[in-house]
């Protein structure tokens, strides 16, 4: 008997999204051109979103991308299979990620586009010319279609129907913010960490958004998660957001008074606001029905929820009214100062009691539904919560009764949803046998939860057995009952590590005590009875009962509650774009307060700095850090990184076990924490805004999809190649390492050639030194190595980078003897390269001699342009000018 919390449940009528579950219904379709149509709307916050793109790789990793993202409960495609050129199609896709119970196929007919346009005109809360959907209705036809047969399906699936300006929808042409492909989102460990089972039992190892996660709201941390996985690309909004943290991080009182304002939010408030957009079809017929007093329970525990929300607005205000960032003026003006929320609550309060408050625990929360319209307003409500009080009265009176006359002073009277009442004696407290009043008897830890025959009924102790899953087999049961029964109850008299089912066990006439013992998975908890059949003629009948009687008021006063609430719930609908909007504030501020500047506020000052962002300038970060790994290594080492137009590759060198990984990683989830507008954990971070993140890290096989490490490698490569642009960053670590070392230099030297030529940034790893040639060829590449030094044959690794190449030799080896490797392994190996690299090194010298050259060659030019576009005067030139050719001279323009 486990207390339950409040919510949960649902079914036809009523939405109910219970907690960290996926709340996300999907729409997919396409067309022969590759375009994908995508509706993606979420049942928990009441939000449609559309995107409409060309699937560029056959593999669907667009498609891909955002199903993960959206992680959708029901995925709903159109029937035919593959796509129209003979592909694997959208729906062979969704066959091929998902079970098959996560997959609906409607009738190609349900994705009509015109439905769709006039559905998603009448349902959003904004003005439609808004949206855009006028201009590109014709062009985004798809996701219209997808969105008219997801919608569709929600209202007869839910039995609910949407209702009209209630929904926010945003319509995203394309990608409308950074896009990070799966295989991105698992390397950099963005939402799960990797290799967890390496880390042993201590596992501290996080991923960023387990960092972050300090979120109070299920709502906020579900929006931390879309933000990680989609950053943000406008720069407008970023520093909006960067804006409000400044003032945050700088203004204590205003932080702690935003923490403690949420705080008096109820937890659950964006889901249930978002509730009332859903209104239940047919409603006066299924209302009056006792079998869905469930439904008019939520539905008052969401009124109630409400009233705290908007009670809890007050306070609120007072924190923001001397607010200075825009985005929290703008909550201020848009919530504070919203008149309709205090008639909002005005309307309420002529119907709800004013003392009635939201809670989790059962029994209150029961309590309160019960009394949550105000008395004198309906006659019928008023005597079933007399009924009520006084059956509840009664519970409590039995169980001080029971204290009494057997001697348990400890008993205690919890409360259950789905139970009712039931009784908890501590083992300690029972001397003896338990009586044998005390029916359903079972046994937690140091506790007896049991009933008793005025408290409860028969068929609830069956129930409870169903619940436990011990209702089946009638031949196993009756053999238990007649042959094993006498036995099991002379040999285990008391709890016994095996566990015994049984049911019917009023078919027995002899008197039996039937024992059940239960081994849970966690807990060992001991279900026994000492229940008598003869007993049963002692019981009292079903409807005297008293948790019955309780129950069924309570029922009562749920139905005649929600008969009153009716009209004002009508009400509500008519301004339901407010509580949507008050649902969105309170994620973002969730987000904003309690994770990112929470996250800063718990760092050491000017551990985190405030990113700055350019149109198309540099991206320099000085002093970076890796934000997960620093809290692991006391003695994390910092690095810089500069990337421009003019130096857009940097190839970073160095042995095994040097920090290039981390490194990669480090500055991709700089990037990222900038773009979600959070602080940066470097000295100084300058960026430009990235629109897509490609990473290639990590050579493992991918046995689902079949393919080798080298297939994996060249599947990535070849997606991002075909995808990236100008405006992406790129990440690679050890291309071609997976193959023969030829075909892999030349791979990776051809890939950073067609890099090179589309101007994205990248920062490219590698052990492989012929790539290092490529500076001598490409003057836009920077060459980098990590410091390593070598102490009596050891590495010794710095983790610090630096300008240029530098050798380590036989890195390889020596890593091979720590790792263990025989001696006289590691000895004929030394010989064989050491041959073999002899020659190597020659050259390698000259080539580096000739990188010095044309480096200071570039860069001197580079200033040359620079001086010639600066508005200095004659002089300041002419001296710069003396300046360089003296630098250039003496070898020092690297
Ligand atoms: N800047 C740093 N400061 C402190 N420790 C670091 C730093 N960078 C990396 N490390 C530590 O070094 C370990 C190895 O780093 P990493 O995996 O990045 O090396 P690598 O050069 O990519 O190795 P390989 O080439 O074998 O993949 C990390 O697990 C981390 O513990």
């Amino acid at each position: 008997m486990e207390e339950e919390s409040a919510g949960g449940g649902g079914g036809e009528g009523c939405i109910v999204v219970v907690g960290d579950r996926s709340s996300f219904v999907i729409g997919l379709i396409e067309n022969r051109a590759k375009e994908v149509g995508v509706a993606a709307f979420d049942l928990r916050s009441a939000s449609l979103h559309l995107s409409q793109y060309i699937e560029t790789s056959c593999s669907y990793q667009n498609t891909k991308t955002l199903l993960h993202f959206y992680d959708p409960m029901v995925v709903i495609v159109p029937p035919y299979k593959t796509a129209a050129d003979g592909m694997v199609g959208v729906s062979e896709l969704v066959d091929k990620n998902y079970p098959s119970n996560k997959k609906v196929t409607m009738a190609r007919g349900c994705f009509d586009d015109t439905k769709g346009a006039v559905m998603v005109k009448n349902l959003s809360a904004r003005d439609p010319s808004a949206l855009g959907l006028d201009t590109y209705c014709k062009q985004y036809y798809l996701c219209l279609a997808a969105a008219s047969a997801t919608i569709k399906w929600i209202e007869s699936e839910k039995g609910v129907i949407i209702t009209n300006h209630s929904l926010s929808v945003t319509f995203n042409g394309s990608f409308d913010h950074m896009n990070i492909d799966s295989t991105s989102v698992q390397t950099l460990e963005i939402i799960d960490p990797l290799h967890t089972e390496l880390w042993g039992t201590s596992n501290k190892k996080k991923s960023l958004f387990q960092m972050l996660k300090t979120t109070k709201t299920t709502g906020g941390s579900r929006l931390l998660r879309a933000n990680l996985l989609q950053p943000l690309k406008d720069i407008q909004t970023i520093n909006t957001r960067l804006d409000c943290l400044d003032e945050l991080v700088s203004n204590e009182e205003l932080f702690f008074g935003l923490t403690q304002g949420l705080r008096k939010f109820p937890k659950e408030s964006d889901k249930v606001l978002c509730h009332f957009c859903f209104k239940p079809k047919k409603v006066t017929d299924e209302v009056l029905k006792p079998a869905n007093g469930r439904k008019s329970q939520l539905l008052i525990s969401d009124i109630i929820v409400l009233k705290t929300a908007l009670d809890a607005i007050p306070f609120l205000s007072k924190v923001l009214k001397g607010a200075k960032s825009f985005l929290l003026q703008n909550i201020y003006q848009t919530v504070c100062e919203n008149p309709k929320y205090a008639s909002m609550k005005k309307r309420i309060g002529d119907v709800i009691d004013e003392d009635v408050v939201h809670s989790r625990a059962p029994f209150v929360a029961c309590t309160q539904q019960c009394f949550a319209i105000k008395a004198g307003i309906d006659g019928l409500l008023d005597v079933a919560r007399r009924s009520f009080c006084d059956t509840s009265e009664a519970i409590h009176n039995l169980a001080t009764k029971y204290r009494e006359e057997f001697n348990m002073p400890n008993l205690k009277i919890p409360y259950n949803n789905r139970l009712g009442f039931y009784f908890i004696i501590p083992q300690r407290d029972i001397t003896e046998k338990l009586p044998n009043k005390f029916i359903q008897v079972v046994r937690h830890g140091k506790n007896v939860h049991c009933s008793s025959f005025e408290l409860a009924s028969v068929s609830l102790f069956f129930q409870n057995l169903t619940f436990l899953g011990f209702v089946g087999n009638w031949a196993l049961i009756s053999t238990l009952q007649n042959v094993t029964m006498p036995f099991i109850f002379l040999r285990f008299k008391f709890p016994v590590e095996y566990m015994l089912a049984a049911n019917q066990v009023y078919t027995l006439s002899s008197l039996f005590y039937v024992i059940f013992v239960f081994i849970s998975k966690k807990v060992r908890d001991v279900v026994y009875c000492n229940w008598e059949c003869s007993s049963l003629k002692d019981q009292l009948p079903e409807r005297e009962k008293l948790n019955v009687r309780n129950k069924s008021a309570a029922a009562e006063c749920f139905l005649r509650t929600e008969l009153c609430l009716e009209g004002l719930i009508n009400e509500i609908r008519e301004d339901i774009g407010i509580l949507t909007m008050l649902a969105e504030v309170l994620c973002l501020l969730d987000m904003i307060v309690n994770s990112f500047a929470y996250t800063i506020s718990t760092k050491p000052v000017d551990r985190y700095t405030r990113p700055e962002f350019t149109d198309d300038g540099p991206m320099a970060i000085n002093a970076g850090r890796h934000p997960i790994l620093e809290s692991l290594h006391t003695d994390f080492v910092p690095n810089n990184l500069f990337l421009s137009e003019a130096s857009n590759m940097v190839l970073v060198m160095g042995p095994n076990m040097s920090g290039k990984s981390t490194y990669l990683q480090q500055i991709c989830l700089i990037v990222i924490l900038a773009q979600i507008g959070c602080y940066v954990p470097a000295q100084f971070a300058s960026l430009r805004v990235v629109d897509r993140v490609f990473t290639r890290i990590g050579t493992g096989d991918n046995v689902e999809n079949n393919s080798s490490t080298f297939m994996t490698e060249m599947k990535e490569t070849a997606f991002i190649m075909q995808n990236v642009s100008s405006k992406s960053l790129v990440v690679v670590d050890e291309l071609g390492r997976a193959t023969s070392s030829s075909d892999g230099l030349a791979i990776a030297w051809s890939c950073c050639e067609h890099l090179l030529s589309l101007k994205a940034y990248t920062v490219f790893a590698t052990h492989m030194e012929g790539l290092s040639e490529l500076a001598t060829m490409y003057p836009n590449v920077k060459i980098l190595h990590f410091e390593v030094a070598l102490r009596n044959d050891r590495l010794d690794f710095k983790f610090q980078l630096k300008d240029g190449v530098r050798r380590v030799p036989h890195y390889g080896l020596l890593l091979a003897r720590v790792a263990g490797l025989p001696a006289s392994v590691i000895d004929t190996a030394t010989s064989i390269t050491s041959r073999i690299t002899e020659q190597e090194m020659v050259r390698m010298d000259a080539n580096c001699e000739q990188y010095r050259s044309l480096k200071m060659a570039y860069n001197a030019a580079q200033r040359l342009i620079c001086l010639k576009y600066s508005n200095q005067d004659d002089d300041y030139i002419h001296e710069a000018l003396q300046d360089l050719k003296e630098n250039y001279a003496a070898g020092k323009m690297t």
